[in-house]
């Protein structure tokens, strides 16, 4: 803006707030009293002066100035939140996706509870899903939904879930799975079903609480959520009837390393006092293993697999060593893709392997943060752990292996150890 535009700007807000000022002053002076009391003669002077100080012509002008600043500071916030909001959404270069978004923006959350009962009384639920109806083009839900099918995000139960193993790779699992195009991925572990759910209130209810807590998804994504302590901390009979058609992801490692791995996680997080070793935790004073300690009891993999397969048919399972994540991702994850009945997506040059960091990284032209990287805290050193007591580990978990590996119905290298 040049100085001549400026300068004609402000005397004309100047000449703007000195008539207004005037004007005002000329109805007060048209209003002064004309009461016989004393008091109220002088209340109204006092208010008239008040007044007139107040707008005082400085003070009209800052009024008029803080008013516009702040007109000017809420647009840009808007702006700004606008902005942020595409961005963050994984598919903000895709220009079609972003009209979507907008599209569906100011949505009207309108629950359709389709919870059925089914027969018995082992109690199903079939088809919750909660539609999104907009307000803005008076469509009603269904003709809406059958017109511009593709641009409705709805909240739905999620099809698969990849429950454990814990420290088998699940994050890595996470991160290629988040950048497939047609699967709405939940960044975080939402613990639902072993910690959150309150069995004292109605699973219908506590079930709507669960589907708020994930993301919305178009109707071609497919939901994905990973807790690994759903495996043996949750009761399966909960994720069957909150979905008895899901599908099962799970990472399995061997579990003697399994256990120097949670023992390293638990103590980063202070779970354990910083001077106790590994054998410390892991063996009693005569050298037993400590059957009681938690690194060990969730490397045995075959009783929560038992209690799973009551649920659960074998054929809604993918059991999957990560030692094959690990060295192959490319053919893993296709695998993953063919089980999911998802369109092919991950290729060779999707993942290339990372010499410092020693593990496969998502190519940075798909994901560019980290260097498509996992976070410092999934490559943990491991301390040293003598020969003997890993002996002693592999000898106490191999017929545990072994039971579970009959359950699976499949063989796992890392899990044989003689
Ligand atoms: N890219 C890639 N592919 C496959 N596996 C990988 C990858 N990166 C890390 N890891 C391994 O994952 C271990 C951490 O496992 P989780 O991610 O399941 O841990 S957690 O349960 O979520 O805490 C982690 O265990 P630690 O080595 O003990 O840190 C690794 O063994």
């Amino acid at each position: 803006m040049n100085s001549f535009l400026k300068g004609n700007m402000l005397s004309s807000t100047r000449i703007f707030c000195l008539k207004g000022i005037k004007c005002l002053k000329d109805m007060l002076k048209r209003m002064r009293p004309t009461a016989n009391t004393r008091t109220s003669t002088l209340k109204m002077y006092i208010i008239q002066q008040k007044l007139s100080s107040f707008f005082h012509p400085i003070c009209a002008c800052l009024i008029i100035l803080f008013t516009i600043c702040g007109f000017i500071w809420i647009t840009y916030l808007y702006k700004k939140e606008t902005i942020e909001t595409f961005s963050k959404d994984p598919h903000h270069l895709d220009p079609t996706r972003l009209f979507q978004t907008s599209m569906t923006e100011n949505v009207n959350v309108k629950i359709i509870n389709t919870l059925e009962r089914q027969e018995g009384e082992d109690r199903q639920y079939n088809s919750s899903e909660i539609h999104y109806t907009s307000k803005t083009n008076g469509y009603s839900a269904d003709s809406f939904t059958r017109q511009t099918n593709a641009d409705v995000r709805m909240a739905k139960r999620p099809e698969v879930i990849n429950i454990g193993i814990q420290k088998c790779g699940t994050g890595a699992l996470n991160a290629y799975l988040n950048i497939h195009p047609n699967l709405k991925v939940m960044k975080t572990e939402v613990h639902f079903f072993d910690k959150l759910i309150n069995h004292k209130r109605p699973f219908k209810e506590e079930l709507k609480r669960y589907i708020k807590m994930l993301p919305r998804a178009f109707p071609n994504e497919t939901i994905f959520e990973k807790t690994p302590a759903y495996f043996d901390l949750a009761d399966p009979y909960d994720l069957h009837r909150m979905n008895p058609a899901l599908k099962l992801i799970l990472l399995v490692c061997d579990p003697v390393r399994r256990a120097v791995s949670a023992y390293v996680h638990n103590k980063a997080h202070g779970r354990y006092s910083k001077d106790k070793s590994y054998e410390d935790i892991i063996f009693d004073k005569d050298g037993y293993i400590n059957t009681t300690e938690e690194v060990i009891i969730r490397s045995r993999y075959d009783k929560p697999l038992e209690r799973y397969l009551k649920y659960f048919p074998r054929s809604q399972f993918l059991i999957m060593e990560n030692t094959f994540l690990m060295s192959q991702p490319t053919l893993a994850m296709q695998e993953i893709e063919k089980f999911l009945g998802l369109k092919k997506f991950y290729t060779n040059e999707t993942f290339y392997f990372h010499k410092s960091v020693g593990y496969y990284c998502i190519n940075p032209s798909i994901q560019r943060d980290n260097a498509g990287c996992l976070g410092r805290n999934k490559y943990r050193f491991h301390p040293y752990v003598s020969e003997e007591n890993i002996l002693k580990l592999k000898h106490f978990f191999q017929p545990i292996n072994d039971n579970f590996m009959k359950l699976a119905g499949k063989k796992f290298p890392s899990l044989m150890y003689f």
